[in-house]
This record gives structure tokens, C-alpha cells and sequence, in this order.
């Protein structure tokens, strides 16, 4: 840093000590004068809200506090604070049960919300329209919000305008409503698990698909929505919140909304395979490809067998809270069951889509970056169908498709470490039904900070685009004679366990999207050094989330 530049901004005392902060080529510096090296630095893009301090210290101990009351929130307008409507939160808007829209929401471009942002000249999102999940996770996302949300969203002159959510699918049917005006917010947000995300993208893609007419059940493509969207963790898992920041810490998540920046993220459209059989059959002089009917689509991963039984078992145990996942995982590891499947996937021809290459999607990735410019690794474009059918016959214990490496507390690689967030290629991991001992190493492995399941001699994984799967058939008959008799046990069916919520259609195609969707997030940083997405380190969030107190011991939560 150049002396030269540096303005000397304040200078203090601690505890007998002399502290001085100062401001240098766009970043802070505090500074221990008796010790020229105890430094801390922010860039000053970082700054969330500077507020002047009238009070310097009562007792000498502490610095600064907050001179004045958080700005009350600006005046309502048409975006009724609902201090009428009796609710605790005067940001919030409450919701019925039944209800797609509410007349207090942003209706129409007219009613546009009031901004009293004097002191924010960056690119940052003023006014978000946030879903909140009570019913997720350990069930204390409002109390979450409300102690770490609410209040670095003041400090910060984000206007929030909240909803709870009354029952399931209500962020999809509200975010779907053409009544609402959805240009009137700098972003969506949502605090829950990874199924409220998935809800919030669904939502936003559909009503996306609806806005430029396009059919919702058999679209052409997928189109990108340009509104970007974030979450906040309060889930059992929260793999998509740890796959974006590197933590599924709260202040961090909050903090990356906050500061604005955003970037791809891949969503994988799964399909109905029979769907487009059907269809297929019908009018076999259709012009052009038939499109198969859209079911979902997931950020995480989609997951069919053992973690298939486990989602449709736990939902029963709901109540549990997230120990359901235990409970279940451990029935169904006793059941060990295996499913019949054939799995067709398409593998690039020159081999240069390898799964297990050593790359983690960490800070301006440059997988990513080609990805979105049209060319991956080896320089062609990824939307050249350079690929080739592999098909792979068995019986599996768990055939998954993850769309980001579904890393998180309690599986610290997740399923394939090094899948990339925004590179249009998700990973196909097929596991072989084996022995229950084999089992028991898969579940170690799973939960292993260091182990790969790609170590495992009885998994396979695969980067693909996208890949179709079909669930064992009965064999048709053949000129009348009778079909051999098949045990229940080859017909089985799982379930597919798609971002933590189950799917029932079996047979599908999984179709990855580059960079579908914008997130609030910033790059993960590798650990112990700067980088550009190209080494083997687990990565950390470049959030200043340690700056502030810190939350309740972070919940270890199974892994379905
Ligand atoms: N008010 C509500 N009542 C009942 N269900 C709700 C309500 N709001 C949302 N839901 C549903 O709750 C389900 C579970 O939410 P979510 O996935 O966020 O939590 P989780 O399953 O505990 O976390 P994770 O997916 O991270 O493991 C979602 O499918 C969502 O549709």
C-alpha cells in the first residue's frame, strides 16, 4: 500500500491500547499501533452500512455502538407495512392458506416501492421479496430470520418485503401469479431448506416460461429468468446454500444477498421418458422432435433407490425434525434393497469430461466461464453434441444424478466433488447393489471429510449433459406365449428423491441447463491461498460473516 494515499479516518482506544483505522486504495484498515502487523483489512466494497457513532465509548471498553435505532423501514405505499394486518414484523405480508397472491404485494409496474437509500450508490438489491419456511429444517427459520436476517438487512437499507409461507407449493403458485409484479424487486429470496429453493427456481422459471408464452408442460427450452435469487439456510440439509458459499453459516448466506453480486448456477430439468414415448406413438409425422413433458426441475441432486426410500419413508417422520433422516436411512440401510435400471448416458467423445479430474468449482472458475461463453475445457462449445450413447444395465442400490457436488456438513465431498456449479454438465453416480458390508463402506465413505465415493470399486461416475433412465420392464409377451414369471423382487420400483422431495414417475430424462438461474453468491476461495478453480482444496466463503456474533452451533444434519 502506498503511504502516500492513505486518509487517516479515526483513532481510538481500547483497553489501554491505540487503534487507528485508515483508508487506503479501496480498502479499510484497523490497525494496532503497538503491534503494526495485528491488522484487519475490508475492500470497501464490503462495507454493508457505515453509521456515525455520537456515543464513542461509555466505559472505555467499547468502541462504537449504534448511535440511533435502525432506520425505521420507508414508508409503505402501495406495499402495506402491515402494522394493520396485526403482525409482529412490520415488513411482513401475511398470506392465507389458499392464497396465489395478496393484494399488499407489488401488483402491478405502478406500484413501485419507495427507496430511501441515500447513502448506497452500488450495485446492490434494495428492495427483495423474501419466502420464509417455518415448517422446514428444525422449524426456527423465523426465529433465525428475525435474530440474524432481519437485522444486517436494516443495517443495510434492504427492503424486505416477507412472506411466511401457510402450506407447500405456495411460493410456486405466488411466484407463478402473473398478478404479481415481479420486476419490481432486485431479487427473490427464500429462507428454508433445499426444498423451499427449489420451489423459489421452480417458481421463477415457470413464471418465466408464462411470461414469454411458452408451453409450462412441454417447453421448447428453458428460458433464463433475469431476476437473481438467493437463499437463506434454515433447511435439514442445506446442500444448495453449502454448495454456493462454501458454509451453510446464516450470516454468510445473508451477507452474500446483501452485497449483491451473482452469478450462473445450473439447474437440471428432469422429464417424463413415458411421455414422450406416448407421444411419439401418437403422431409419428410430427415435425421435429417431440418435447417430453417437464416434471421438475433441481439444483442439488436427484436421487433414485436408497436415498429415493429414505425421502418418500422420512416424510412420515416429519415430526422427528431432522433425525427422520436417521431413522429412515438406517431401515432402509437394513433393507438393502437393489433396483433393476437401464441408464443411458451420453459421454463426450474425446473423453475430456472427467468427473474425477481434480477440479473444484471454486472462485472465477474457468470451467464455468467457458461454460457460459460456449466452450468447455478442450475448446469446443458444450452445446456441440459431440457425445456418444453409453448404456449401463444393473441393479443398483442408488442411481443419482447431482447437479452441483451436494458437498454439506455431513457429507463433506458430497456426491462427486468436483461437479461445477454453472459448467452445463451434471454428474451421473451409479451405485451396484452389493453386500450389506459394502453398504456400511458407502455410508463411511458418504460421511468421510478426505474419502471419494469415486474410491468405492462398486460406484461409477459420469459427466454428462444429461441421461435417460428406465426402470425395469416386464418383459412384453411374445406371439402368445406366456411371459416367464418374474419375482416381485426384479420389478421393484423406487421412488426418485428430487432436492429432498419425492417424485413418483420413474422412468426420465435428466437434462442439465448452463447457468439457468443468477444466485446471490461470491466465489468460494480455496483454502490456504488464492486460485482460480484449479486445485484440490476445499474451498472457503469470502464472506466478513466472522465479523459479527456469532450463531448457534451449526446443526450436523443427516444426508438424504
Ligand atoms: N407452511 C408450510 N407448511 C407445510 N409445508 C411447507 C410449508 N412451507 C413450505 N413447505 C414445504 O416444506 C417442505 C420442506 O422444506 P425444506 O426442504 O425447506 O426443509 P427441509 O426438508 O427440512 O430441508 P432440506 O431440504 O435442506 O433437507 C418443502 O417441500 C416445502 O414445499
Amino acid at each position: 500500500m502506498d503511504k502516500e494515499h492513505e486518509v487517516l479516518l479515526n483513532a481510538f482506544v481500547i483497553a489501554k491500547k491505540r487503534y487507528r483505522v485508515f483508508y487506503n486504495a479501496g480498502i479499510l484498515v484497523w490497525e494496532d499501533e503497538s503491534s503494526k502487523k495485528a491488522k484487519t483489512t475490508v475492500p470497501i466494497t464490503d462495507v454493508l452500512s457505515v453509521a456515525v457513532s455520537k456515543l464513542p465509548h461509555a466505559n472505555g471498553k467499547q468502541w462504537t455502538k449504534r448511535s440511533k435505532a435502525p432506520p425505521s423501514p420507508p414508508s409503505a405505499g402501495p406495499i402495506a407495512r402491515n402494522e394493520a394486518h396485526g403482525s409482529l414484523d412490520s415488513d411482513r405480508i401475511p398470506v392465507l392458506s389458499g392464497s396465489t397472491t395478496t393484494n399488499t404485494l407489488a401488483t402491478n409496474a405502478s406500484n413501485t416501492i419507495p427507496h430511501n437509500h441515500s447513502n448506497r450508490d452500488q450495485n446492490r438489491p434494495k428492495n427483495l421479496l423474501l419466502f420464509l419456511n417455518p415448517y422446514g429444517g428444525k422449524k426456527n427459520a423465523l426465529a433465525l430470520y428475525e435474530r440474524f436476517a432481519k437485522p444486517l438487512f436494516r443495517l443495510a437499507e434492504v427492503d424486505i418485503n416477507l412472506i411466511i409461507t401457510q402450506r407447500a407449493q405456495q411460493i410456486f403458485d405466488i411466484v407463478t401469479s402473473k398478478s404479481i409484479a415481479l420486476e419490481n424487486y432486485d431479487g427473490l429470496v427464500c429462507c428454508g431448506g433445499d426444498g423451499t429453493f427449489a420451489e423459489l427456481f421452480n417458481g421463477l422459471v415457470t413464471r418465466t416460461m408464462i411470461d414469454r408464452g411458452l408451453d409450462v408442460k412441454h417447453p421448447p427450452f428453458l428460458p433464463k429468468p433475469n431476476i437473481p435469487i438467493g437463499i437463506i439456510p434454515a433447511g435439514s440439509t442445506d446442500t444448495v446454500a453449502c454448495c454456493l458459499n462454501g458454509t451453510t453459516d446464516i450470516k454468510t448466506s445473508i451477507i452474500h444477498i446483501i452485497l449483491g453480486q451473482h452469478s450462473g448456477l445450473d439447474i437440471s430439468a428432469v422429464y417424463d421418458a413415458d411421455a414422450v414415448a406416448r407421444h411419439d406413438e401418437e403422431s409419428p409425422s410430427t415435425m421435429g422432435k417431440p418435447r417430453p413433458q417437464l416434471l421438475k426441475m433441481f439444483a442439488s441432486a436427484l436421487s433414485y433407490g436408497y436415498l429415493g426410500d429414505i425421502a418418500y419413508d422420512s416424510e412420515k417422520y416429519r415430526w422427528m425434525g431432522p433425525k427422520r433422516y436417521d431413522y429412515s436411512g438406517f431401515k432402509k440401510f437394513l433393507a438393502n434393497r437393489g433396483y433393476n435400471a437401464e441408464i443411458v448416458v451420453h459421454l463426450d467423445r474425446r473423453g475430456k469430461q472427467d468427473p474425477n479430474d481434480g477440479v473444484r468449482c471454486l472462485d472465477k472458475c474457468n470451467r464455468c466461464k467457458k461454460a457460459l461463453h460456449g466452450r468447455e475445457d478442450g475448446g469446443t462449445s458444450v452445446e456441440n453434441d459431440d457425445t456418444e450413447p453409453l448404456v449401463v444395465r444393473g441393479k443398483f442400490l442408488m442411481v443419482s444424478g447431482a447437479n452441483i457436488s451436494c458437498s454439506c456438513e455431513r457429507s463433506p465431498q458430497g456426491f462427486s466433488p468436483y461437479c461445477h456449479l454453472g459448467d452445463g454438465l451434471l454428474d451421473l453416480v451409479l451405485v451396484r447393489h452389493t453386500s450389506m458390508f459394502n453398504n456400511l463402506r458407502l455410508l463411511l465413505t458418504m460421511t468421510s471429510k478426505t474419502k471419494k465415493l469415486s474410491e468405492l470399486p462398486f460406484v461409477e461416475i459420469y459427466r454428462t449433459k444429461e441421461f435417460r433412465f428406465t426402470a425395469n420392464r416386464q418383459p412384453e409377451h411374445n406371439g402368445g406365449e406366456i411371459a416367464p414369471a418374474i419375482s416381485s423382487e426384479t420389478m421393484r420400483r423406487s421412488k426418485w428423491n428430487c432436492d429432498g422431495e419425492v417424485l413418483l414417475d420413474t422412468n426420465i430424462i435428466v437434462e442439465s441447463n448452463c447457468q439457468l438461474i443468477q444466485v446471490f453468491r461470491r466465489g468460494i476461495l480455496p483454502s490456504g491461498g488464492t486460485g482460480h478453480g484449479g486445485s484440490d482444496q476445499r474451498g472457503t466463503s469470502n464472506a466478513l460473516a466472522s465479523s459479527f456474533d456469532s450463531q448457534s452451533s451449526p446443526s450436523y444434519n443427516p444426508w438424504p
